[in-house]
């Protein structure tokens, strides 16, 4: 234990004294009695040492943990901070399986090692060390001696309101980054409730977290993108922006768009840019308001929150509310078959404001980073005190392929920046509804054969099919146009016709009735 200490006050003949004198102690005097030398020996340096020491334990008592002790996050956190630094400066490392991190294992000082730190000029040292306590259980003559190991942070007095005020922050704020980076992100998916009651259930079932998809492989108006990643990016680094604002550190976004425009993959973008974890809600397994609550209030800081095809979700639209009311009239005229549908009518109750009024409320209460993200192929039909500003900041329209969104996909596919094909297809994509889904299915290889001329070659076809459908398609529903035209104008004739004749009938009598003369 106490070779970090000699190496923190440093000084050779110190050192070779002190070591000839730690090998006596270790070799004359059994654990806890060493201890206790040991502390005593502290002491009395401290009445003339000019340094402070701060210990940090690896556990704390906590009566919520298993047997008793929690891994401190403080000592977590120092040894996550000093890691780099001890795997390029101590002699004898340690290599620790962290859980949950993309690294294999993290490299720390062992015990006795120490490093130094620098910080705005003023230089500390970090040491880890260990104490034996004395078992509490323990009864016999040799009592058992418990190993506790802490690290242990060495400065000068004078440095005492800078490392209380500052530097501890720093180092405890830059090891939790250091922690949040180097996790493994997960996705993680509601659990229907029926289950949640069970030994050992959750709210949420997680995976590990592994979408390839990122802003550079999105295709998209690159202007758009950067808007987007700007965004996120404020967002992220916005914390003391959101406090000064009076804001709750939340933002919302709603992508739409017909199905296959990436609106999943831009999902997946923005968690991969930001490292953050997904929450994908699926709300028809959720029963009412109260359950949503539960679920929303146990997702964590840093994670975007998905609730897709919001739409077909829920009773959210005030379609489905007419839908619904219309479903009711036709049950209340018939009770039996109210009946045989038994349990059907008690689906979900989720409703728009038990969304809204989480999204409003508490929402803004809980602590750390979110996103929530709604998804929708049919804007127009989604209440317009869903997507209000304020709830959903901002709107995405993700949309069908263009000239530039196209190039992305060449790149990202066939790994060609230009052809004498693009001109053909940027011609073709004009006016052509294809989805990046579409124009991806037929860039992608289907065996070793297609090079990229075949590819595009295919695109072109697919284009000129797509081009002629719509073509087809256009011209049918003119021709039904002008039917539908046709016939309301022959209506109209006839009855423009059976009027003029009652008329003149009526003229008629009337004449005959010699009113008018
Ligand atoms: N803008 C895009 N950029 C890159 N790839 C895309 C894009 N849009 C679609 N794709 C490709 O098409 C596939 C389907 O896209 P995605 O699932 O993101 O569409 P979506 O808009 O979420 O569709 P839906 O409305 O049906 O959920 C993706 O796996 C991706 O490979
Ligand atoms: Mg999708």
């Amino acid at each position: 234990m106490m070779m970090a200490e000699i190496w923190s006050l440093g000084g050779s003949l110190q050192i070779a004294t002190i070591v000839f004198l730690w090998k006596i102690l270790e070799i004359y005097f059994p654990g806890h009695l060493r201890s206790s030398i040991i502390s005593y020996s502290m002491k009395l340096a401290s009445l003339v040492s000019p340094y402070i020491y701060i210990r940090f334990p690896e556990f704390i008592g906590d009566s919520e943990e298993y047997m008793g002790v929690k891994r401190s996050d403080a000592y977590a956190a120092i040894e996550t901070y000093l890691s780099g630094k001890s795997s390029r400066e101590a002699k004898y490392l340690k290599a620790v399986d962290v859980k949950d991190s993309s690294q294999p294992v993290q490299l720390s000082m062992d015990e006795n090692e120490g490093v130094t730190d620098e910080f705005e000029g003023v230089k500390l040292s970090w040491a880890v060390n260990k104490e034996y306590t004395r078992t509490q259980q323990s009864f016999s003559f040799y009592p058992q001696m418990d190993e506790k190991r802490y690290y242990q942070l060495t400065f000068h007095k004078s440095h005492r309101d800078f490392v209380n005020g500052t530097y501890i922050n720093h180092v405890i704020q830059k090891g939790k980054a250091i922690t949040v980076s180097n996790r493994q992100r997960k996705l993680y998916t509601n659990n229907p409730s029926q289950n949640w009651e069970r030994y050992k259930a959750r709210k949420w079932s997680h995976v590990t977290f592994e979408h390839p998809a990122t802003f550079d492989t999105l295709a998209m108006e690159s202007k758009k993108k950067l808007e987007i990643v700007n965004d996120l990016e404020k967002f992220s680094k916005g914390k003391e922006y959101y406090t000064k604002i009076g804001k709750a550190w939340k933002r919302g976004y709603l992508l739409y768009g017909p199905p296959g425009t990436g609106k999943s993959s831009m999902i997946a973008a923005m968690a991969n840019h930001l490292e953050y974890d997904i929450y994908d809600l699926e709300l028809t397994t959720v029963k009412d308001n109260t359950e949503l609550r539960r679920l929303l209030i146990e997702t964590t800081g840093k994670s975007i929150i998905v609730i897709e095809d919001i739409d077909c979700s829920l009773d959210l639209t005030g379609q489905r509310k007419n839908e619904k009311k219309k479903a009711k009239d036709e049950e209340a005229k018939d009770p039996v078959s109210k009946m045989t549908k038994g349990e059907e009518d008690s689906n979900s109750k989720v409703t728009l404001s038990g969304l809204l009024n989480f999204i409003d409320g508490l929402w803004s209460a809980i602590g750390g980073e979110r996103i929530i993200v709604f998804t929708t192929n049919y804007v127009e039909k989604l209440d317009a005190a869903l997507i209000r500003r304020g709830r959903m900041d901002k709107h995405i329209e993700l949309s069908y392929c263009g000239f530039e969104a196209f190039k992305v996909l060449a790149k990202n596919y066939l790994d060609v920046d230009s052809h004498p094909l693009f001109a053909t297809i940027g011609h073709l994509l004009e006016g052509t509804n294809i989805t990046p889904a579409d124009v991806a299915e037929n860039l992608m290889p289907k065996s070793m054969n297609e090079d990229a001329e075949t590819c595009l070659k295919k695109l072109i076809e697919a284009l000129e099919t797509a081009k002629d459908a719509a073509k087809m398609k256009a011209e049918e529903e003119a021709r039904l146009k002008a039917e539908t035209e046709e016939k309301e104008k022959q209506k109209d004739v006839k009855v423009d016709g059976s009027l003029a004749k009652v008329k003149d009938n009526c003229v008629g009598v009337v004449k005959d009735n010699g009113v008018i003369a």
